[in-house]
Order: structure tokens, then C-alpha cells, then sequence
């Protein structure tokens, strides 16, 4: 039989087909290397450290990455990314993986607030961020720039008032409850646990005007699906260049119980008249967030989206950060005796905290700033060049090219562990990596150096309802137990970064009356 010739016109072989498509996978990123390169040269070509230049070393960082986020290491891969940094160009390196966009990581104060604040219009979530969150948290105020996350921020500040957090009910409902349910005296149980299921039904409670009650029902579809779905919308952020390939039933499972938790509450409001509404919101009781957005929008799905924002906005958050004080406390009988005696000295041992007790204690105020200084909730965050722009370069060297579509990640975790941005330790300043409260009585961060509510115009705007909440938590936690002593292996404890981060090994303590 004659050998069939390379090009004919009947069916390809796979081999054929494999070349073509290889063939022209290649020529297509030649073509956007060579596109993004001249994008890059006309917009100034000032460049960071690369992390590598080709796409088999992207693809080795990507992989990398991926790897550090299954296997808890993110803050340590971060760390070392500046290993290649310059002396002109110290704390930010840039790589290129797919061709078209660079990814810049930071943890120099200059560039936070250039991004936060300097130049705020030319960084934002972007369309990018939007695609890959907008399943969990649709066009809410966490997936928007500009006019649209304007108009929820417009739309949600309303309920963060002074006067609407300082009702301190929703949290004593919640830690009472918990309280009661801690273990007896002197058993070692984990109080992450019950922090999670806290901080849930508060939030719940707050939003909705009813709890999903977790702290009864540890088991609840919801919890589960809530933590399910952000586990998988880390894994997408971070393997963005690929996310479309990342299976996902159940993520959208996940998403499909959060629905069918929340939808009935919306249309119950939604049935209300004009006039019904009017008569709730009049009511402080059963006045909730939801109402409070159903007397602004009729749309279903806007209430829907900033209500998944705000519950996850609200709820890891201070869980994770009541788990890192009581960690940090646990292992110090010092500290902790010392804020036990504040709130003594104010409260006494029984008494509920009004909001200007709370507001009065300010070693329970320095206790949570030192917490959210070694571990700020939201470790590592991201904004997308909206249009060409530049970086701050370091010390007098020119600023860096940025191009519309490049992605800055800047971690608060990595910038707020940098010892140099500190003072030298002496007897009044602890070494930066020790726990320790009493240096905010002598000591102010230098501006944006501390972020862990971010900055600027989008700025954490529950940030008074979260420090509220977590020092009444404090108080009646410390008010009741004399002592609380760790009981697992304290120097094992490690980081887990998911959207926000928590101790990986839960905190396992006893608490003794
Ligand atoms: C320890 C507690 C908390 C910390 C450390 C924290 C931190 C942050 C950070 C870093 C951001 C910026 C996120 C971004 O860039 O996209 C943010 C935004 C936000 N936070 Fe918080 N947060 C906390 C608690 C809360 C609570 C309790 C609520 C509400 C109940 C809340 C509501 C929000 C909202 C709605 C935004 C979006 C603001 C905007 O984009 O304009 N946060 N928070």
C-alpha cells in the first residue's frame, strides 16, 4: 500500500491534529508575549525583579503556589518570593505565566497605599475578579469598582452606625449561649470551634433577624456548605491563570444550600408592603440588615449578593481572630492576668459591657490590634490595574510600569512580619514576632504599615462592629475564667490561609473557673 503523504485531504491522524494545535498554541503565545511586551515598553518598561521569564517557569510558580495553598505554606512561599528582589527593588517581584498580564507581589507600605489610596481609581477588583467570585458573591460591594461598589457601599453603611452596633443584645445572646455550653472547669476542648459557630449565628442573626443556630446544631448543611464553598473560591483565586479548568459540583452545590437558606428570608421581606417595612424599620427589635436593604432595593438578587458579602465579610473574620487572641493569650498567664484586671476594674465580674466600657479598656483594645498585627484575618489580597499605571519605586529608583489587566497581591501578613519595619527590640519594644500588647501603650504603626481592615475608600466598613463584637466576647470570656492553659503543642501551631486565616491546628484550651 503507498504511504499516505503528510498533507492530504482525508480524515487527520491524532498525531496531526496533536502538532496542529501544538503548532498553534505556540504561535498564539509568541503573538501575546510580543503584544504584552510592546503594551509594557510603550507604557515605560520599568521592571520589578522577575520570578522567571518563560512559560515553563510560570507554570512551575503557578504550581508552586497551588501547592503552598493545599499545604498550608503560603506565608512561607511569599516570604521567600523577595529572595529575588534587587537592592534597587527589595519587597517586589513580578512574574509573567500566561503571557498577557504580570503578577506583582508586594509588601512594601508604599505600594498598599498606592493602590488603597494614591491611585485608587487605576487599581480595583476588575472584570477578572468579578468573573471568578460572582457564582459565591454575584455584583455585591466585595466583586465591584467604581459607580457599582459605590452604590452598595452606599447601601449596606447605613446599617454600621454608631447606634446600630452599640445594641450589644445580638452578642450577648450568642456568647451567653456559648458559655453554657463551653465544657466543665479545667477540660480541654477546642474553642475555634465554638467561636466559628458563634460568630455565625451573630452574623446570621444581625443580617437576617434569625440564626442559623450552629451553636445548638453543629452539624448545620449551611456551615458546611459555607465552608466548603470558600475552600474551593481560594483554590479558583489562587489558581486564577487556569480556574476554568478546576471541577466545581461542589462549590456549586455549596452555593446552591447557601441559596436555599437565604432566599426564603428575602422573599418574606419582599412580600411586605411599603408601609409593613416602615413599621418593622421603626422597630429596633426585629429590624434587621435584610429590612434595612429591602427599604432600599425590590431586586432579589441584590439583596441575595451583599448578604452572602456580608456574612463572609463578618463571620471568619472575628472567628479566626478571637482563635489567634485566645491561642496567644493561652500561652501567656501574664497578659492574660493583666486584661482580666482591666476588665475588672471596669465591669467588675459579672456585669454586661455597655459599648462605652468596651470603648473605655484600652489593654483590650491593645490585645486586639497586637493579634491583628501577627495575624491580620485577610492574609493575602489582590487588586487588577483597571488602566496603565505605576508602582512607587523604591527610594528614589523610578517608579514601576504597570499595565491595565496586571494583577498586584499584597499581603498584610507578609508586610505587618517585616522586621525592619519596626523599631530595634529594647525592654519597652518586644521583638516584632512576639505577642505583645503592651508596646501599643508606647507605639503607633507608621501609616500603612499596620492594614489588617485595609485602608482608604473601601476600607473595612464593619470594622467597628468587629472590634465591638470581639472585645465584648473578650470581656465575658475573661470576666468568667480565672485562667485559660493551652493544650496542644503550642510551637506546632501554623497558619492556614483559606480566604481568611486561621490556626490550622484549631485551639485546643482549658478554661478554669
Ligand atoms: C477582624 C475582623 C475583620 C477584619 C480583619 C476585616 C478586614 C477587612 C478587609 C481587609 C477588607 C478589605 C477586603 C478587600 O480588599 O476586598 C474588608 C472589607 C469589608 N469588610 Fe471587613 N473585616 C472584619 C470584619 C468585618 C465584619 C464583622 C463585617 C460586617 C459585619 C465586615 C464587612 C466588610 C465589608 C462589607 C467589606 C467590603 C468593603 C468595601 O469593599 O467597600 N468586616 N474587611
Amino acid at each position: 500500500m503507498p504511504k499516505q503523504p503528510f498533507l492530504y485531504f482525508g480524515f487527520p491522524h491524532a498525531a496531526e491534529v496533536v502538532v496542529a494545535v501544538l503548532t498553534g498554541a505556540i504561535i498564539f503565545q509568541i503573538f501575546v508575549r510580543l503584544n504584552y511586551a510592546r503594551k509594557v515598553r510603550s507604557a515605560g518598561n520599568v521592571h520589578a525583579p522577575m520570578l522567571g521569564k518563560g512559560p515553563f517557569t510560570g507554570l512551575y510558580w503557578l504550581y508552586a503556589i497551588g501547592m503552598a495553598q493545599a499545604h498550608n505554606r503560603l506565608q512561607a512561599l511569599f516570604e521567600s518570593l523577595y529572595d529575588w528582589g534587587t537592592p534597587e527593588c527589595p519587597n517586589l517581584v513580578e512574574i509573567n505565566i500566561t503571557g498577557g498580564r504580570r503578577f506583582f507581589f508586594t509588601r512594601e507600605p508604599e505600594h498598599v497605599k498606592t493602590i488603597l489610596t494614591g491611585k485608587f481609581a487605576d487599581y480595583g477588583k476588575g472584570p477578572e475578579f468579578h468573573h471568578v467570585w460572582k457564582p459565591f458573591l454575584g455584583d455585591s460591594i466585595f466583586t465591584t469598582d467604581h459607580q457599582q461598589w459605590q452604590k452598595s457601599r452606599n447601601l449596606i453603611r447605613p446599617m454600621f452606625i454608631k447606634n446600630r452596633v452599640s445594641d450589644l443584645a445580638i452578642f450577648e445572646r450568642s456568647t451567653s449561649l456559648m458559655l453554657k455550653q463551653f465544657p466543665k472547669s479545667g477540660q480541654t476542648f477546642d474553642i475555634m470551634d465554638y467561636f466559628y459557630r458563634m460568630t455565625i449565628d451573630v452574623t446570621t442573626n444581625f443580617l437576617l433577624g434569625q440564626s442559623v443556630n450552629s451553636l445548638q446544631n453543629p452539624q448545620s448543611e449551611f456551615v458546611k456548605a459555607f465552608t466548603e464553598v470558600q475552600r474551593m473560591q481560594m483554590m479558583l483565586t489562587c489558581l486564577f491563570p487556569v480556574q476554568r479548568f478546576v471541577p466545581r459540583g461542589r462549590y456549586s452545590r455549596g452555593i446552591k444550600v447557601l441559596e436555599d437558606f437565604i432566599v426564603p428570608f428575602i422573599d418574606r421581606t419582599l412580600a411586605l408592603s411599603d408601609y409593613e417595612l416602615d413599621q418593622v424599620s421603626k422597630s429596633e427589635k426585629s429590624f434587621t440588615f435584610l429590612h434595612a436593604l429591602a427599604s432600599y432595593t425590590r431586586d432579589p438578587k441584590v439583596i441575595r449578593d451583599q448578604l452572602i458579602a456580608v456574612l463572609l465579610a463578618g463571620r471568619d473574620t472575628t472567628a479566626a481572630t478571637l482563635s489567634w487572641t485566645l491561642y496567644e493569650l493561652s500561652h501567656y498567664p501574664a497578659i492574660y492576668a493583666k486584661l482580666r484586671s482591666e476588665i475588672f476594674s471596669v465591669v467588675g465580674p459579672t456585669r454586661q459591657p455597655t459599648y462605652e466600657d468596651l470603648k473605655a479598656m484600652k489593654y483590650l483594645s491593645h490585645t486586639l490590634n497586637e493579634t491583628l498585627r501577627l495575624y491580620p484575618a485577610v492574609p493575602f489580597n489582590i487588586r487588577f490595574a483597571l488602566t496603565d499605571t505605576t508602582l512607587p519605586g523604591f527610594r528614589g529608583q523610578p517608579d514601576i510600569t504597570v499595565v491595565a489587566g496586571d494583577a498586584v497581591i499584597y499581603s498584610a501578613l507578609v508586610m505587618q512580619r517585616r522586621c525592619d519595619i519596626y523599631p530595634v527590640p529594647s525592654s519597652e519594644f518586644a521583638p516584632p514576632q512576639v505577642f505583645s500588647p503592651d508596646r501599643w501603650d508606647h507605639w503607633s504603626p507608621p501609616p500603612w504599615t499596620y492594614v489588617p481592615f485595609n485602608g482608604g475608600p473601601r476600607i473595612c466598613i464593619g470594622q467597628n462592629f468587629a472590634l465591638t463584637e470581639m472585645a465584648y466576647v473578650l470581656v465575658r470570656i475573661l470576666q468568667r475564667y480565672e485562667k485559660v492553659e493551652y493544650r496542644g503543642e503550642w510551637e506546632k501551631q501554623f497558619h492556614k490561609a483559606e480566604i481568611v486565616g486561621t490556626p490550622g491546628r484549631g485551639v485546643p484550651v482549658a478554661c478554669f473557673t
